[in-house]
């Protein structure tokens, strides 16, 4: 790989709170390439949060760094786009408002910014409702305008927590079928974090794997073929989610016989 695009290096994180210390990541490396679609898969609290909110320079790691294009991160960047799991959508904004707030802050002119919100709109598909107010949007509707607001921004590397975690089963495929089409469009480097491991078979190039708490990279399984056509009906999909089931089921149970 040439230089990567981003590359979280020696990444550790210990909380101080109230009841004491909680070390989230340990020694976590990962490097992602131009154009890479990335999965982090990982039992619940070991830190994929925190991993991306390192990646996106909104928190400074206890140990090691993020490097974006070579340069380590030290605050939020003007082409990362990040999609938290509520979409941080402004209640008191339209849909083309919400859109915009990325170019709004970049202080992109007026005319220009109504025609790059307009075409995400487009591509997202809620050009009819660029009025409306996200309460009147469905769950659907609000990730769409989530992912049209990282659309605008021209995004070079795009970092997702959980983005489809709120939807039914059908509508989370018809969004995942979305992800993977603007990915495959735009070109841009991706990290999603999930739970899912259909998720992560169906949208990962690459899969990192999690150990629990602190959490670290115990797995990268190479995932090249989600790319073909139908993939989630393949036999190699299925395949690939019972094998990642049961590397999961074992990193868990190894935790366990460690700690008992
Ligand atoms: N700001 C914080 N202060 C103190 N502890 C925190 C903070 N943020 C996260 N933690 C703790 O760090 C650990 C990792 O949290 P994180 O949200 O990164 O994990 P996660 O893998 O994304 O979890 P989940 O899959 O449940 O969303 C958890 O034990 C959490 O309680």
């Amino acid at each position: 790989m040439g230089e990567p695009k981003l590359r979280l290096q020696g990444v550790s994180q210990v909380y101080e709170g109230a009841r004491g210390e909680t070390r989230a990541l340990q020694n976590m490396d990962i490097d992602v390439a131009p154009g890479e679609a990335v999965a982090i898969l990982g039992p619940s609290g070991c830190g994929k949060s925190t991993s991306l909110l390192i990646a996106a320079g909104l928190r400074v790691p206890t140990q090691g760094a993020a490097f974006v294009d070579g340069v380590r991160v030290a605050g939020p960047r003007l082409n990362t786009a990040l999609i938290l799991q509520d979409f941080g959508l402004l209640p008191w904004k339209t849909v083309a408002e919400n859109a915009g707030l990325g170019l709004q802050i970049r202080k992109t002119p007026k005319r220009e910014r109504a025609e790059r919100v307009a075409r995400a709109l487009e591509q997202v598909g809620l050009a009819d409702f660029a009025d409306a107010f996200p309460a009147e949007l469905s769950g659907g509707m609000r990730q769409r305008l989530a992912m049209a607001r990282a659309l605008t921004c021209d995004a070079d590397l795009l970092l997702m927590d959980e983005p489809l975690s709120a939807l039914d089963a059908l509508l989370r495929e018809e969004m995942q079928d979305m992800l993977k089409r603007c990915w495959c469009e735009q070109g841009y480097a991706q990290v999603l974090v999930t739970h899912s491991i259909e998720e992560a078979v169906y949208l990962g190039q690459r899969i990192v794997v999690m150990s629990p708490r602190p959490g670290r990279v115990v797995h990268v399984l190479e995932n090249a073929e989600m790319q073909q056509e139908n993939w989630r009906d393949a036999d190699l999909f299925f395949e690939r989610c019972r094998a990642l089931r049961e590397m999961l089921r074992d990193i868990v149970a190894k935790e366990e016989v460690a700690h008992a």
